[in-house]
């Protein structure tokens, strides 16, 4: 073709102009085979020796079957709703500890080998989150969940205390006030064979979550103004869809979903800036006298007793305040860790205790032996501590529907441990949902069974982890376990839970933290009081033992 291009410059076809341009042309596509072939010899040497690095490590370890490019992504067919059978599927044809690939040359280690979850999850070098956490990034920021390091243990320090018992004493009259809210909301549902209640309870969560530690209320339950709700659930999708189907982040810019996190976080971050500026405003007015004590804050500053928000805004480091912008991460992040979690866990307990008749009806004994025939009795901490059955129904349901499925961890470092070396940036995913399923801990482990929780043979503390374990366990799950019993006892003691008629069957989906994608369908009736007292000492005993394992 270049011979020809000459010929016809010779004959004049062409002026050198032309010419010119033609031939530099040629030399740009030169140009570009070089690179390209470059590049590729380049991808093959990276590849190469990647695989004989990756063959040093976890060699007895058995991988699951991939595709090549796209790993294990194929078997997920891109749906969240695939990920937990996808995943215990691996554990009961592998074992518990199998080498998953994630991207060519890539893999990562799925477990649930318990001496192994309680070798990492104790540790307090091996704090560092998984890759899939960055996809929170955008979001979250370097907040709690998703920071590390010494950022991470400075603000673990700086609010611990505001989950102390004395903050949460006061955060009682918080959960029951918009729990008798939800009560009030509940009544249109009483005529209808089938409702959903995860969207009134998801509410619930938020208003309680706002009000307590941010100590901002936001009234989500009466104006019902849920798109920073739905914006949550979208933003969670979005994150999970990325952790199944991992594209490099410079490709992420050309999805739909790029542009879809965009406006999502526009609307979660702007929630987030409402609060805190409503705070800060607050706070001056107190500040100038004007305003009287409030909930969530000890009066006594001596004491430095402030509820989370309080408590982020008279932070000081070395005498600097946090920025506004580490202020809002752990707003987002509170946020969001404290009620969408919550709001799981209370609608997949009432859905059980409905199914359940039995269960309810000892749950029904409890609270009359606590209230009597009060139905809209305020509960206080004491009388929350007395709720012992209800503590094991809520462990029951925690085991059944962890709402976090999975945590995950990747190693800073090459790791050791029991015979097996671990390469440093390898991503562990623990999938605490098939311990809590497992039957070797649990016999009949999908039967909703309270009691076995009373047997404390069977709880190792590494199998049964709703809250995590170790130094990044939950910080709120005094608050979570307050919060649920609260608003279950109100619940039971004002409406008989029923099925759903038709039938409802979850369809569970881990999006971050677990849903059911057709709702949570049950039915109620206005619950009818008979004065009968009764003692239940036995389950008192156990249940405090449980209790005191966990927390
Ligand atoms: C039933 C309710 C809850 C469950 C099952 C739950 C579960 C968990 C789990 C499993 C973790 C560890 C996550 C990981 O390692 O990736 C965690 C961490 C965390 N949770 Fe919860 N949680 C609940 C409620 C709450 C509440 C009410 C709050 C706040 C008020 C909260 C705030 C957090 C934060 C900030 C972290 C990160 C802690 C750290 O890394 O230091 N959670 N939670």
């Amino acid at each position: 073709m270049k011979v020809g291009i000459i010929l016809l410059f010779r004959y004049k076809v062409f002026n050198n102009y032309v010419y010119n341009i033609i031939l530099l042309c040629f030399k740009l596509i030169n140009m570009f085979e070089i690179t390209v072939g470059v590049l590729l010899l380049t991808l093959i040497v990276w590849f190469v020796l990647k695989i004989q690095k990756n063959g040093k490590f976890m060699k007895n370890i058995p991988a699951s079957n991939h595709y090549p490019i796209l790993g294990i992504a194929v078997d997920f067919l891109g749906n969240t709703e695939n990920i937990l059978p996808v995943l215990q599927s691996y554990i009961n044809t592998f074992g518990p500890m199998v080498k998953v690939y994630v991207r060519p040359a890539t893999f990562g280690l799925l477990a649930t080998d318990e001496k192994f979850l309680e070798h990492v999850l104790s540790s307090n070098k091996l704090i560092d989150k998984a890759k899939p956490y960055e996809y929170l990034n955008n979001w979250l920021g370097s907040g709690l969940l998703t920071s590390t390091g010494d950022k991470w243990k400075m603000h673990r320090r700086i609010l611990t205390p505001s989950f102390h018992f004395a903050i949460l004493e006061n955060f009682i009259e918080i959960f029951e006030n918009n729990g008798d809210i939800l009560i009030q909301r509940l009544e249109a549902e009483i005529p209808k064979n089938s409702f959903n209640i995860y969207p009134p309870i998801n509410l619930c969560a938020l208003d309680i979550i706002c009000e307590s530690a941010m100590g901002i209320s936001i009234n989500a339950q009466k104006v019902e103004t849920s798109d920073y709700v739905k914006s949550v659930k979208l933003m969670s999708k979005i994150a999970m869809e990325r952790t199944i189907l991992p594209l490099p982040n410079y490709i992420y810019p050309l999805t739909p979903n790029y542009y879809r996190e965009k406006k999502l976080l526009k609307i979660i971050h702007s929630h987030a800036n409402k609060v805190i500026d409503r705070k800060i405003n607050e706070l001056k007015l107190i500040n100038n006298g004007n305003a009287g004590g409030r909930i969530g804050m000890e009066a006594d500053k001596s004491k430095k007793k402030f509820a989370f928000l309080d408590m982020l805004l008279n932070t000081t480091l070395n005498g600097v305040p946090l920025s506004h912008r580490e202020i809002r991460e752990e707003v987002d992040t509170f946020m969001f860790a404290g009620h969408d979690t919550v709001s799981a866990a209370l609608s997949f307990t009432i859905f059980e205790i409905a199914k359940n008749p039995d269960v309810q009806e000892k749950l029904i004994k409890e609270q009359k032996r606590i209230f009597g025939d009060l139905k809209s009795a305020m509960p206080k901490m004491a009388h929350l501590n007395d709720m012992k059955y209800l503590e094991l129904v809520i462990f029951e349901s925690l085991r059944l529907y962890p709402p976090v499925c999975f945590l995950g961890r990747q190693l800073k470092e090459d790791h050791e441990w029991n015979g097996h070396l671990f390469p440093k940036d390898l991503n562990l995913i623990f999938l605490t949902y098939d311990n809590m399923r497992n039957p070797k801990y649990f016999p009949e482990p999908l039967k909703f069974k309270p009691e076995r929780f009373q047997n404390k043979a069977n709880l190792n503390p590494y199998v049964y982890i709703p809250f995590s374990a170790g130094p990044r366990n939950c910080i709120g799950r005094k608050f979570a376990m307050l919060e649920m019993k609260s608003v279950i006892s109100k619940i039971i003691r004002n409406y008989e839970l029923h099925p759903a008629n038709p039938v409802h069957n979850l369809k569970l989906v881990p999006d971050i933290v677990l849903m059911s994608k057709n709702g949570v369908c049950i039915s109620i009736k206005n619950r009818k009081y008979f004065f009968v007292f009764f003692y239940m000492n036995n389950i008192s005993a156990t249940s405090s033992f449980v209790y005191s394992c966990i927390f």
